[in-house]
């Protein structure tokens, strides 16, 4: 039996259109997440990460296409599933701390607020719990502009966690942190979905966040391209063994992107060559190699 994914976005197209110019922010996005995974989505400015987030988080709609996350789908949601939705369903870390704290109440305040708009009960006990599993029940009764950037993302992860979300997304959580805060917030992340199993996204331009999750997705010209997956296995001597392993990603219809520094050394360009092996698939040159010619061929 298959377990439905808790994100699932099919052919997922965006076109916006300003000034009378249509820009293609996603164009045919194909994504699979299964629950209690951890997962990044990187690549470079410009190439649909926000508009990606947008979505999943309900704040825009996709131009085509389908998205479902953790069982509903987000195309057909009213007004009031969308707020249920993004009360319970979804919690988010913006990379901003404005978006993601009252500057006027504190750490701990902070979480009950959200508990409260969502109408979470055990809501000390809740509050509680979180203080310890983010480590923060020390600077709890600090406002956010008494925390270091580091300190406030962890509090914003109680908070985006707080009403138990089936999903959290989190947007450049680290986009304003500096290498060693970074990888104290990412490990926070990790930390809260290895605990609590909670699906857990987090998009960024930062291709360092890949040493902290198992997959990360690289998102080209608003499509997925290219996944690498890690592992840990351990060696007969008892040593961890890291492996990473690239894959590119091949939608429904068979359309994959060739990762491009192989495009480049090859000079693949406009037209290749396809042929169906036993056991894969041969790309090559649109023009074939040019060989020395052969004697005795010429001969004949
Ligand atoms: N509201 C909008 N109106 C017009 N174009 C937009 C809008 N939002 C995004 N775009 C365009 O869509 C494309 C994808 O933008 P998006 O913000 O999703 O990229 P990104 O990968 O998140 O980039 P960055 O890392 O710089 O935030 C860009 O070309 C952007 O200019």
């Amino acid at each position: 039996m298959t377990t439905e994914p808790d994100i699932l976005c099919t052919d997922l197209v965006r076109i916006f259109t300003a000034k009378g110019v249509e820009v293609q922010a996603l164009q045919g996005l194909t994504l699979r997440v299964d629950p209690g995974d951890l997962v990044a989505v990187v690549g470079a400015s410009g190439s649909g990460k926000s508009t990606l987030l947008s979505i999943l988080s309900g704040l825009d709609t996709p131009t085509a296409g389908s998205a479902r996350v953790a069982g509903t789908d987000l195309l057909a949601m009213t007004g009031r599933e969308r707020v249920d939705y993004q009360r319970h369903t979804v919690g988010f870390v913006w990379q901003q701390t404005a978006r993601n704290l009252l500057p006027y109440l504190t750490a701990v305040e902070n979480i009950y607020a959200a508990m409260i708009v969502a109408r979470t009960r055990s809501r000390d006990a809740r509050a509680a719990e979180l203080l310890d599993l983010l480590g923060i029940a020390d600077i709890a009764d600090r406002r956010p502009g008494q925390l270091s950037g580091g300190q406030q993302q962890r509090v914003a992860i109680a908070v985006a966690i707080a009403n138990s979300p089936r999903v959290l997304l989190a947007d450049e959580p680290t986009g304003e942190l500096d290498e060693a805060t970074s990888a104290d917030v990412l490990g926070a992340i990790e930390h809260v979905n290895r605990e609590l199993g909670v699906t857990t996204l987090i998009v960024t331009h930062d291709p360092s966040v890949s040493r902290h999750v198992r997959r990360t997705v690289q998102i080209r010209d608003g499509r997925t391209s290219t996944e690498v997956l890690r592992r840990v296995s351990v060696d007969e001597s008892g040593r961890e063994q890291h492996h990473a392993e690239e894959f590119a990603v091949l939608d429904r219809v068979g359309r994959l992107q060739l990762p491009q520094d192989f495009m480049a050394s090859l000079s693949l360009r406009d037209r290749v060559r396809l042929s169906l092996e036993d056991d894969h698939i041969g790309v090559y040159p649109d023009a074939p190699p040019v060989r020395p010619s052969d004697p005795e061929e010429d001969e004949r």
